[in-house]
């Protein structure tokens, strides 16, 4: 499996200055660990996370999450350690905060010269700015390490001074954009937090929503939302039936060379074939998670 077929449906973020967290983010069935070295941790513990993040990816224990480290800004009194120090880690991924356009993530790479090959670079999306930057943004992934974005609508609704309401109007065009353009460069993309992690019946709704909008997951902030998380991100049954049905139904060899076909009386056209094997591609790569 290559990092881009990874499944990436629920992207738990914890402050890296917490052991405790740490500690449950191993046992959780999340697809993705983020250690959080930016807003969740505080001034004066940055120098602490920073060397508790690159310890607890050492030590491993995270099975088959990919584990990713969001460093400060470069723009911060903390950035250049940060990055430095992530670049010389096992993490599968550095997450950089506040993207603005294709000149930070320039920087960014520049800061990651002698990380391994193999590490990605994940930007947050989550400024004005990187608002009318997507597709420059996107594009960066053609000849760098740029390999996915995490929308941040907190930070987006502090700088647009909107309202991050349950059906999260303000947001709509942007989101969709987002994955418009992320699509157009083959990059991973997640949605935003939830910060209502009392509430699931709230949660699953957000994350209904992005799964409609065609993100590949989501990104939370506390174990009880994995689960539904998962849940929503996972091809259902139906869904899975349909895939297969697609599927066999352009194998029949009254079908070869066809674009269009009827499949239980709708219609399937070539296009239909790639997104149901696609699907099918992924759920077997779900069913094959420890
Ligand atoms: C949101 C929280 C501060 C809530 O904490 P708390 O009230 O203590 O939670 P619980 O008592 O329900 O915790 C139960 C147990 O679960 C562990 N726990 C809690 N959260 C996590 C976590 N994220 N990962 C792993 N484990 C977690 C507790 O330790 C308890 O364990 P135990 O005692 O053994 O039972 C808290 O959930 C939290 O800190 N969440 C993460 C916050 C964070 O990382 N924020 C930064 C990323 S979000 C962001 O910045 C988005 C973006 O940039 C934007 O702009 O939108
Ligand atoms: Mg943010």
């Amino acid at each position: 499996m290559t990092p881009a077929d990874r499944p990436r449906r629920s992207a738990l973020y914890l402050p890296a200055s917490n052991a405790k967290a740490i500690a449950k983010a191993r046992t959780l069935p999340c697809d993705v660990v983020i250690l959080d070295l930016e807003d969740a941790v505080p001034p004066e513990a940055k120098d602490e996370a920073r060397a508790a993040a690159v310890a607890a990816v050492a030590e491993g224990g995270f099975g088959d999450r990919e584990v990713v480290i969001r460093a400060n800004g470069l723009d911060t009194a903390w950035g250049a350690d940060d990055l430095a120090a992530i670049a010389g880690s096992r993490a599968d991924a550095v997450l950089v905060p506040k993207v603005d356009g294709p000149e930070a993530i320039a920087r960014y790479e520049a800061a990651l010269a002698a990380a391994p090959a193999a590490m990605q670079l994940w930007a947050m999306i989550e400024t004005c700015a990187s608002v009318f930057a997507l597709e420059p943004i996107a594009a960066t992934a053609r000849t760098g390490r740029l390999a996915a974005w995490i929308i941040g609508t907190n930070d987006l609704a502090k700088e647009m001074r909107a309202q991050l309401t349950p059906g999260r109007e303000a947001f709509l065009p942007f989101l969709s954009m987002a994955v418009a353009a992320a699509r157009a460069h083959g990059l991973a993309i997640l949605d935003g937090v939830c910060n209502e992690f009392r509430d699931l019946d709230a949660f699953t709704a957000e994350a209904r929503q992005g799964m409609v909008f065609g993100f590949d997951g989501k990104s939370l902030i506390h174990p009880a939302q994995v689960d539904p998380c998962n849940l929503v991100f996972s091809p259902g049954e139906a869904e899975l039936a349909w895939a297969r049905a697609v599927i066999a139904a352009f194998d029949q060899p009254e079908n070869r060379g066809k674009g269009a076909i009827r499949v239980e009386g709708k219609m399937a056209e070539l296009l239909h074939l790639d997104q149901a094997q696609r699907l099918v591609a992924l759920a077997e790569r779900i069913a094959a998670r420890p």
